[in-house]
């Protein structure tokens, strides 16, 4: 039974309406759509990690609790923030029951054989974009990952990872701060740290502050190195929860939302990082590139490729110097990317 049995209707009551603002203090984005009347004796809470039919959730205090999933609830992942009671532990240690989720305020999805889109992960609030001088850095297959964070409405934040192997003066140096320079111009946060040295990280972790973020990027720029560097001050929420639960061990391909000090969440997984690289509707490639935007219908055709063809604003405002050329030939590449696939 609930714990909260015991106590008078008024007490549930309040109980209840803290709970809500606990986790909208955690969750600032979001305001749950549940009334404590609703909830009853359930409790909101966000999911963890899925297995299956069962999911690993954690309440508004900050405890984690291995449940059983409700067949009604629907199709849940990491991030969902869900309604759920307790209940008598079984012998499999689950220790309640998810009846419920809230509307999702964005979800990551990934290209599935089987089902076509698969959601894998929901409510992230910022992406963090890695890049580096080694792999050498990007500015093209940065813009993709750009391009697909704004397809789904979250302003990217770029970060420059080894900034430990740049050297202080130089062609390449030149040319990775003329780019960061410019992505800051045109509205985007940029950081600047290195995971081995472990510098630049509590500037890093003060952005992802308050939010759900996700670190995306290409092979090698030092995702994981991230992730591991951030994450041993954190309060991570696997557990043991999953060690005595006999339920065996997660396999690592399953995104797992872990919590940083400052009411910030990580989410992680494999399948995540790959963000980016998946589909994007080339109608939404334009929009994608923010700085375009105010120029978007202003060309002299309708059908305007934004090449060679006349009365072009684009090519007007790269001649102009008000648009940067190298971001319109991304543009491009990215386009033609999509026509070849
Ligand atoms: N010098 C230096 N090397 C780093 C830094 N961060 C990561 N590396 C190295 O870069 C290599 C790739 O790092 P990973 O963390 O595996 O990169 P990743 O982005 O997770 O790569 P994938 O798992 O392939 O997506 C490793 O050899 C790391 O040790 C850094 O700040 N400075
Ligand atoms: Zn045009």
């Amino acid at each position: 039974m609930g714990r909260h049995n015991k106590l008078n209707k008024g007490q549930q009551r309040r109980v209840r309406s803290n709970m809500h603002k606990r986790l909208a203090k955690r969750e600032v984005k979001q305001e749950l759509t549940w009334s404590a009347e609703q909830l009853g004796n359930m409790e909101p809470g966000i999911i963890i990690s899925r297995f299956g039919q069962h999911a690993d959730v954690e309440s508004a205090d900050g405890e984690v609790l291995r449940c059983n999933i409700r067949r009604t609830a629907g199709s849940l992942i990491t991030g969902d923030i869900v309604a759920w009671r307790r209940a008598p532990e079984t012998e499999q240690g689950l220790q309640g029951v998810i009846e419920a989720v809230e509307d999702r305020r964005s979800v990551l999805t990934r290209p599935d054989i089987y089902d076509g889109i698969k959601p894998v992960a929901a409510n992230i609030d910022q992406i963090f974009v890695v890049t580096s001088p080694l792999p050498a850095f990007s500015a093209q297959i940065l813009d993709r990952y750009i391009v697909a964070c704004e397809d789904i409405a979250i302003t990217p934040v770029i970060v420059l990872n080894k900034t430990d192997l740049i050297a202080p003066e130089g062609a390449a140096t030149d040319y990775i701060n003329e780019r960061l320079q410019l992505y800051q111009d045109i509205g985007y946060q940029v950081a600047r740290v290195s995971a081995t040295e472990e510098a630049g990280l509590d500037q890093l972790t003060a952005l992802m502050a308050n939010n759900t973020s996700i670190f995306v990027g290409q092979s090698g720029v030092g995702k994981s190195s991230l992730v591991n560097a951030i994450l041993p001050d954190a309060d991570i929420v696997t557990g043991d929860v999953s060690s005595n639960s006999g339920l065996g061990q997660h396999t690592t391909t399953v995104a797992r939302l872990h919590r940083l000090p400052n009411n910030a969440a990580l989410i992680d997984s494999p399948g995540i990082r790959e963000f980016g690289l998946w589909h994007i509707e080339a109608e939404r490639v334009t929009w994608g590139f923010r700085e375009f935007r105010p120029y978007i219908g202003l060309c002299k055709f309708r059908d305007c490729s934004h090449r060679n063809d006349p009365g072009c604003a684009l090519q007007e405002a790269v001649e102009q110097g008000k648009l940067d050329r190298e971001r319109l030939q991304n543009y491009h590449r990215i386009i033609d990317s999509l026509e070849k696939a």
